[in-house]
């Protein structure tokens, strides 16, 4: 399925209203497409993304504990393969490529927006069914997805010679985007099972209150803060 079949996703997006402009279109991604976000801020941001995605696969695993069938436990478990083994294996390979070690990865002091982020993810999943912590996963997931894509594309002829190619290409590139469409599909499936209509508004209210932790996620970057 591609994002533009998929029924639940778009109606979340569009119920975050401008939350979702600030998130997709804030000032990191516009910098990092035009080629002159300050490298110190890329750093932070990539150090940071490595404590974050590590935490990121913590919540994949509560996804497989939280699926009641094979099928969910089956597309937990691939999501969670596809972030250990390809999303982090590039970020090992790409922060090295910008002068930070594996170690220096390690060591990392998580900054708050940080903290803040993956924990409510988290606790949504906790308390809530899987639909709760998908939606809770889907501005991660499906808005790289949306941001890669379009701002690769924006790049276009640029990317010969972009300080930002690799990671531009990481999230338009084919393995990400078939990774968004599965985790929509795998939402209008668990919608279909469990979502009576008026679930709507509450699953709304996490899936924006997550997109406003991602937009806390890129100041962070930007401001190179802890
Ligand atoms: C903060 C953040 N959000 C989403 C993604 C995409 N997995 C990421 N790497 N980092």
């Amino acid at each position: 399925m591609t994002l533009e079949q998929s029924d639940l996703f778009p109606r979340l997006r569009a119920a975050a209203g401008e939350d979702w402009t600030r998130y997709t279109d804030h000032e990191f991604v516009r910098a990092l497409t035009r080629g002159d976000l300050a490298e110190a801020s890329f750093r932070h941001y990539l150090q940071q993304d490595y404590v974050f995605l590590k935490h990121f696969a913590r919540a994949w695993a509560l996804a497989a504990f939280k699926a009641d069938n094979l099928a969910d436990m089956r597309a937990a478990t691939e999501v969670l393969d596809g972030l250990l083994n390809h999303e982090m294996a590039l970020h090992v390979d790409l922060c090295r490529r910008w002068g930070i070690e594996a170690e220096a990865l390690e060591r990392t002091p998580e900054a708050r927006a940080n903290m803040a982020y993956t924990r409510y993810v988290i606790e949504r999943g906790l308390a809530g069914d899987l639909l709760e912590l998908l939606v809770a996963l889907a501005p991660c997931v499906i808005g790289y997805a949306e941001i890669g894509a379009a701002r690769h594309a924006e790049a276009g002829a640029a990317l010969a010679d972009h300080p930002y190619r690799e990671w531009l290409e990481t999230y338009a590139g084919d393995e990400f985007q078939g990774l968004a469409g599965s985790v929509a599909a795998q939402m209008d499936r668990l919608a279909e099972r469990h979502m009576a209509p008026t679930r709507f508004p509450e699953l709304a209210a996490t899936f924006t209150a997550a997109t406003r932790l991602e937009i806390g996620f890129w100041d962070m970057g930007l401001q190179q803060t802890l």
